[in-house]
């Protein structure tokens, strides 16, 4: 006998669709997790979804032999624009999956990133600078400042392309027009497909976004085709590159898609990471302090550069610990390959979702302990992460649909964080802030305003030296 999983009460024919709050998703799954614990299931037009919010259960689905991901509904609408790009395409059908995989791992092994840092160092100095002239008064967007820093970097590393976020007196379009469609993708999911045609205002608009969105990669392909450089960059290696195996390169639309997907994918999720931490470290003084000693304490005033990756255990603890409380990408979903049972009694049938709610999932009691929901990168030292139980940590995913960015945001969030905390003692503009969490395919602090006085005896930036001194391999 298989036991009955638990559904919330729903509405005839539309099922559980008014028990989602389309603007913030995550929060939604979250509540029903907290009622009804390590399973649940959710029935919308007719489509059944199971959701998942334990650390054993998330460890389950993570075997690949007997699960994939799935291209979700919300995802389903980000095919509009990403298609069969890295993190949308449908597997194992989509072939161009596997050539722009092939083409792309070896660009995003650790060693490959560290030849990146110095163009990452250039868009956070951009930050630092307009910190600094603004002075201690100046009230500070963390959010759209942070994600001027993550978007500039990914266009700049990926595509050599400057987005000049920082040379403009609002949010560039182009990332307006990002925001925007993650935003209306994620509600046109959660539509039957019948009312969404009948919304033609909102089709036509979605149209717009999906223009702005195309016009961008035109002019970036455009631009590289006229420098006629063989740069071997995310971007020349989309345009050019050959799969060794098959010897086929991408067709220009697969290509337009995977500029889009790293534009997606590389810049909101790192985003939303740095702004947690900034949250997380700014609402825990003790945290914060700890951490400044250590960035001082390691670099004595000198700048950060690329030997210093991975030496400060405590700044990895504090990113760890965002992503365990925060993975910005809070949820992922998979599907059995065959009809099936977890958790040794909840029965699946072959090719339904199961959403993996990260969030939940990762603040698991029987895991963390009592105080799963607190901040405390100290959970993280002395091997403590790595004594932790299998795949208790999945913020970047799993198998071989993971992140293929992990150590490019690893890194990017490193440069950033140190840089920040050495240069400034940031304190909270509105002391009582209460966290408000806003979601568009990821999740990120909202309206979260900070200020940021210089600190005394930093080191100066006013043009940016090479701080690549080659990849720690010790
Ligand atoms: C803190 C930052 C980041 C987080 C938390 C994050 C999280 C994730 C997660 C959970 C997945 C798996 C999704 C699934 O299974 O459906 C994923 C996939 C992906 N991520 Fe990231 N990501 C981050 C940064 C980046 C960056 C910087 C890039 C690129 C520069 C990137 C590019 C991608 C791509 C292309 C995929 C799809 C991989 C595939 O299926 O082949 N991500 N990410």
């Amino acid at each position: 006998m298989h036991a009955t999983i638990p559904r919330p009460p729903g509405l005839p024919l539309l099922g559980n669709v008014d028990a989602i709050d389309q603007d913030v998703p995550f929060q939604s799954l979250h509540l029903l997790a907290q009622k009804y614990g390590e399973i649940y299931e959710l029935e919308m037009f007719g489509t059944k979804r199971v959701v998942i919010n334990s650390q054993a259960l998330m460890s389950e689905v993570s075997d690949e032999k007997r699960f994939s991901k799935k291209i979700a509904e919300n995802s389903t609408q980000l095919r509009n624009a990403a298609g069969d790009g890295l993190f949308t395409a449908r597997l194992p059908e989509e072939k161009n999956w596997y050539i722009a995989h092939n083409l792309l791992m070896p660009l995003f092994k650790p060693d490959k990133i560290c030849d990146l840092a110095d163009d990452m160092m250039d868009i956070v100095s951009q930050l630092v600078l307009k910190w600094q002239r603004l002075g201690p008064d100046a009230i500070i967007d963390t959010a759209a400042d942070i994600s001027r820093v993550t978007l500039d970097i990914v266009c700049l590393c990926a595509m050599s392309y400057r987005l000049n976020s920082f040379y403009r007196e609002s949010v560039h379009p182009f990332a307006v027009a990002m925001a925007d469609f993650l935003l209306e993708s994620t509600k046109r999911g959660a539509r039957a497909p019948a009312v969404q045609n009948l919304m033609v205002a909102e089709n036509k608009k979605y149209e717009a976004l999906m223009k702005t969105l195309f016009a961008t990669t035109d002019d970036i392909l455009a631009q590289r085709r006229a420098l006629s450089t063989d740069k071997q960059d995310i971007l020349g290696t989309l345009m050019y590159g050959k799969d060794k195996e098959t010897g086929q390169g991408l067709p220009e639309k697969t290509i337009q898609y995977n500029l889009l997907t790293f534009l997606i994918a590389g810049h909101e999720t790192t985003s939303g990471m740095l702004v947690f931490a900034l949250y997380y470290l700014l609402t825990h003084p003790e945290a914060m302090r700890k951490l400044q000693e250590e960035i001082d304490t390691t670099l004595g005033g000198r700048l950060f550069t690329t030997k210093d990756l991975n030496t400060m255990p405590y700044l990895i603890a504090v990113m760890r610990e965002t992503l365990r409380l925060a993975p910005t990408a809070p949820a992922r979903t998979v599907a059995p390959f065959e009809d099936t049972v977890i958790g040794g009694k909840y029965f699946i049938a072959k090719g339904e979702s199961i959403i993996v709610n990260t969030y939940d999932c990762q603040r698991d009691r029987k895991v963390w302990g009592e105080d799963a929901e607190e901040f405390k990168p100290e959970r993280m030292l002395d091997g403590k992460y790595d004594a932790m139980p299998r795949q208790a940590w999945q913020a970047f995913g799993y198998g071989e649909r993971a992140c293929i960015g992990g150590a490019f945001a690893w890194q990017e969030a490193q440069i950033a964080l140190v840089t920040i905390f050495q240069q400034f003692d940031l304190a909270m503009a509105d002391p009582k802030y209460q966290l408000a969490v806003k979601q568009t395919l990821s999740i990120k602090p909202a309206n979260f305003f900070i200020r940021a006085t210089p600190r005394k005896d930093k080191p100066r930036l006013f043009a940016v030296p090479s701080i690549n001194k080659g990849y720690p391999t010790a």
